[in-house]
């Protein structure tokens, strides 16, 4: 069963919908939350489009978020982050997963909080461990004690993604099962109702 039938028969999509009201939906946290998993599920439900800012970055600089750290350096990924962040959310409605850092720095969570809704998808630190141990593509993770450099960025910027507008656990459950939290959570927006018909 896909995502749009799945939520379709309870009119939790159209609920939903309202809630977001016409927003953008930006997703933040941390590497492995599943902002772009969870991401992808929630736009193909609410059959909005689905933008990545890895990915615009990527398209735009024509190189790898591994290889503009390693011949740029972070503070250029950075500006270049900021610069696509503006254009997306200019271009929305979407649903839009951020890089880890982009909440962080207080000028794109201006222009976040300005256009569109943040949602904070929070995870424990042996979760998001076990999504990203086994992939060597996030920069930051390249140290001698990548789990412990993990922890070190929770305790940094946990209070700083707690201020996005809603958060949901990125539980060990099954993506739709997060998918559909993130549509239960929107759905609360509009008046409180998430009981399922
Ligand atoms: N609820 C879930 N259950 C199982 N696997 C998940 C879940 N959410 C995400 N994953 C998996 O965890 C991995 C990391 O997720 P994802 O790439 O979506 O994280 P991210 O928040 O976009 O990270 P980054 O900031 O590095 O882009 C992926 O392989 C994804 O399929
Ligand atoms: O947490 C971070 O700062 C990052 C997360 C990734 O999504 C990428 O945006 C990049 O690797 C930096
Ligand atoms: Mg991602």
């Amino acid at each position: 069963m896909n995502a749009k039938q799945d939520t379709g028969k309870t009119g939790l999509r159209e609920k939903a919908l309202a809630g977001l009201a016409g927003r953008n939906l930006i997703l933040v946290g941390l590497m492995g939350a599943g902002k772009s998993a969870i991401g992808k599920l929630v736009a193909n439900a609410l059959d909005l489009p689905y933008v990545d800012t890895d990915h615009e970055i990527e398209d735009a600089a024509r190189m790898t978020i591994a290889d503009l750290f390693a011949q740029y350096g972070e503070p250029e990924f950075r500006a270049l982050e900021t610069r696509v962040i503006e254009r997306i959310l200019s271009e929305g409605p979407a649903i839009v997963s951020t890089g880890g850092g982009a909440f962080i720095n207080p000028a794109n969570r201006e222009l976040i909080s300005s256009s569109g809704l943040s949602m904070w998808l929070k995870a424990d630190l042996d979760t998001l461990w076990d999504r990203v141990r086994r992939r060597q593509t996030r920069p930051l993770l390249k140290t001698e004690n990548p789990k412990q450099t993990l922890k070190d960025l929770m305790d940094k910027r946990y209070p700083v993604y707690a201020q996005a507008d809603v958060t949901v656990l990125s539980r060990n459950v099954r993506k739709e099962t997060v998918m559909r939290d993130v549509l239960k959570a929107l759905a609360a927006l509009d008046g409180g109702n998430t009981r399922e018909e």
